[in-house]
């Protein structure tokens, strides 16, 4: 019943391992029910903070705390049996100093039971990365289209286009994995730019509308089960249409109720066995 050549509990130093290897599965998730879900086909589960905007409502991710982000957190570790669970640290609890990512991605690990964290941005990171991974917390560094930076892109576009700003990503990656990141997020770039990033780092690569190039691949769960519609990123293949799905459902409950139809008498107490 699994995708999967083993069954073995997914950890930091196998993801690595898998480097031009057989491909990473990694899907998103942001409660215990949906960890369950993905469980049996995730090798690496992402309690990313898109949560914010899928599950919340909020215009982007940069109001995503690192409460909501705990709760999530320890939601989703109780659902996962085999596969690794990375949380995405929230814009502003890793950005300022080492120290301060460190005392946020410790609480992260501590109070959620999650084996590392993931943080957007490029070379300018590279020390943070060092720092937490030096003191036991694995890293997956997150580049390419940075949705923390959402209002310094003008929009979530995708990036490493020009020849200048893709040799910086490449750059950036090269740096990121010197640092010790165990795993690299690619989000929103070209299959050039994918290409020379995953040929160039000796970890893993996780794309996200960044080609089949990468080690990895990862969508947002609900983007691709077709239950969030808010906006579709050009990169989301819908896999399913559960949210057509899930209204009939709820149509046919709702008139059920309004002709009385439901609950019928084998849904009711104190109601005798010879009446049913
Ligand atoms: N549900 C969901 N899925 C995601 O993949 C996701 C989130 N939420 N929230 C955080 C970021 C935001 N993401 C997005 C959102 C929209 C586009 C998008 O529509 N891009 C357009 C181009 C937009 C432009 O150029 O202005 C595209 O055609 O892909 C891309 C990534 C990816 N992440
Ligand atoms: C790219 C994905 C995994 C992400 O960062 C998120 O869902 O927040
Ligand atoms: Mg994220």
């Amino acid at each position: 019943m699994s995708i999967h050549t083993t069954n073995k509990r997914m950890t930091i130093p196998l993801i690595r391992s898998m480097k031009g290897g057989e491909k990473i599965v990694s899907l998103t998730a942001a409660t215990k029910w949906m960890s369950q879900m993905i469980d049996p086909v995730s090798d690496l589960t992402i309690v990313g903070d898109s949560l914010g905007m899928v599950s919340y409502g909020l215009e982007s991710t940069l109001q995503v705390t690192l409460e909501m982000m705990i709760l999530h957190g320890a939601a989703v570790v109780r659902g996962a049996k085999r596969a690794c669970v990375v949380v995405d640290m929230p814009f502003g609890s890793y950005q300022e100093s080492p120290r301060q990512a460190f005392q946020n991605a410790s609480r992260i690990v501590r109070e959620t039971g999650a084996q590392g964290v993931k943080i957007e941005g490029g070379k300018e990171m590279a020390e943070t990365v060092g720092f937490l991974v030096d003191r036991g917390i694995p890293v997956m560094p997150h580049i390419g289209l940075m949705p923390q930076h959402v209002h310094a892109m003008g929009g979530f576009k995708a990036q490493g286009l020009t020849e200048n700003a893709g040799k910086k990503l490449i750059e950036d990656a090269k740096v990121l994995c010197e640092a010790g990141g165990f795993s690299l997020l690619v989000e929103g770039t070209s299959e050039t730019v994918a290409r020379q990033i995953t040929e160039s780092v000796r970890i893993p690569t996780i794309g996200i509308g960044a080609s089949p190039c990468c080690d990895g691949q990862v969508l947002v769960t609900e983007d691709l089960l077709g239950l969030f519609s808010d906006y579709t990123p050009k990169f989301v293949k819908q896999y399913a249409d559960l949210g057509t799905q899930i209204k009939s459902a709820l149509e046919r409950f709702g008139k059920e109720v309004q002709e009385g139809e439901f609950p019928d008498l084998s849904r009711c107490f104190g109601v005798s066995s010879n009446k049913l």
